[in-house]
């Protein structure tokens, strides 16, 4: 069944590259998405890609309980050189297309752009977030990223542990970037064993009395709490049948393989809290203070406001996944 609202298809007058938004539903608010920017092996990739983004999209505002839907970009580059004159001109024709959404469609940074592409679209109208800090935007989304995962954490240990106390306990963070840091630094009284494939960050973590270990070690060891912090795809059938841990909360995006490893890691009587609820604090608070122009406070609320989503997903019957399914699912056709 066609679940979308509108796909517009269009291929750039000054390009010549083909470009597209999905909505998925604004019965929110506004569809928001990140633009994409890559070369895909035909059209009809991209158009799945975007269809599939932005109805997931859809599902992380629900879930997240902000006034927005989901929505997606997609530039698909084609064989030629992304010289700086081609990139400018492919960029103003999708900032063409997004304006003629009238601001039912807002667009942020995804793979392949980033804060500076933003102001290019802003060229066209003001329906674009996350613009560089110079320009009124509100900067890094790492630090109300982590702090909506430990909004998620406090809420993940009162179901699973029965308090928000984690003294004494263990906690591996897979990625000590700028997220796993910052997550780090906001736990107290845990033994925290940090991971990186950078090397380098090891001191760094030495420095401030945490632990190390190897990212090919990181999934084995015992722990009470997992926190994936570096890439996706990093809970499998396979690792999902190998942790030995209580409680999974990260900011990673797409942490499962398949939806299915949700079951498994709920067979084992592991606790996952859904990437998609944890790792939403960084767009909940970037919106919040772009888009809907609130203050620090008040968009810090919207980000502490993922503990009670959390803790309303975690109990009762199904998994997590289903069950923050369930609750988007509800909120879109309430
Ligand atoms: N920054 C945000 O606001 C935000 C928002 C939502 C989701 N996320 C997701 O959270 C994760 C962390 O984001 P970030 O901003 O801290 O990124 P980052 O790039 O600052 O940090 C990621 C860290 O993971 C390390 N890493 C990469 N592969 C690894 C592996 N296999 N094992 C262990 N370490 C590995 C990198 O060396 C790096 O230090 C990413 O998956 C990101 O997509 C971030």
């Amino acid at each position: 069944m066609w679940e979308h609202e509108e796909l517009v298809v269009r291929r750039g007058a000054r390009s010549g590259i083909t470009t597209m938004v999905a909505a998925h539903s604004r019965v929110l608010g506004p569809a928001i998405g990140g633009c994409r920017m890559k070369r895909y092996p035909q059209v009809g990739a991209a158009i799945d890609d975007v269809l599939r983004l932005a109805r997931a999209m859809s599902h992380k505002c629900a879930v997240a309980g902000v006034p927005y839907g989901g929505g997606k970009s997609v530039i698909a580059l084609d064989e030629r050189p992304l010289t700086p004159e081609l990139r400018r001109a492919v960029l103003l024709d999708h900032a063409d297309l997004i304006a003629s959404f009238g601001g039912s469609y807002l667009a942020g940074p995804d793979i392949g752009t980033g804060p500076d592409d933003m102001l290019v679209f802003r060229e066209k109208g003001p329906y674009a977030f996350c613009v560089p800090e110079s320009h009124g935007g509100v900067g890094s989304s790492s630090v109300p990223t982590a702090t909506g995962v430990l909004a998620a954490l406090r809420a993940g240990a009162r179901q699973v542990f029965g308090g928000e106390d984690l003294t004494g306990r263990r906690v591996v963070i897979s990625g000590f970037g700028a997220v796993g840091a910052r997550v780090a630094q906001g736990i107290e009284g845990a033994e925290i064993i940090v991971s990186d494939v950078d090397e380098t960050k090891r001191s760094a973590a030495a420095g401030l009395g945490l632990g190390w270990v190897e990212p090919s070690e990181a999934l084995q060891v015992k722990a009470d709490v997992f926190i994936p912090a570096a890439v996706g795809g990093v809970l499998s059938p396979e690792t999902a049948s190998e942790l030995d841990v209580a409680l999974i909360v990260g900011p990673a995006n797409n942490q499962l393989t398949e939806d299915s490893v949700a079951d498994l890691l709920d067979e084992r009587g592991i606790v996952w809290v859904p990437d998609v609820v944890a790792s939403a604090g960084g767009i909940v608070y970037t919106l919040a203070r772009e888009v809907d122009g609130l203050d620090h406070a008040a968009a810090s609320a919207r980000v502490e406001a993922i503990e009670s989503t959390v803790a309303e997903i975690l109990p009762g019957p199904g998994t997590p996944l289903s069950r923050a399914l369930a609750l988007a699912e509800q909120r879109l056709r309430s």
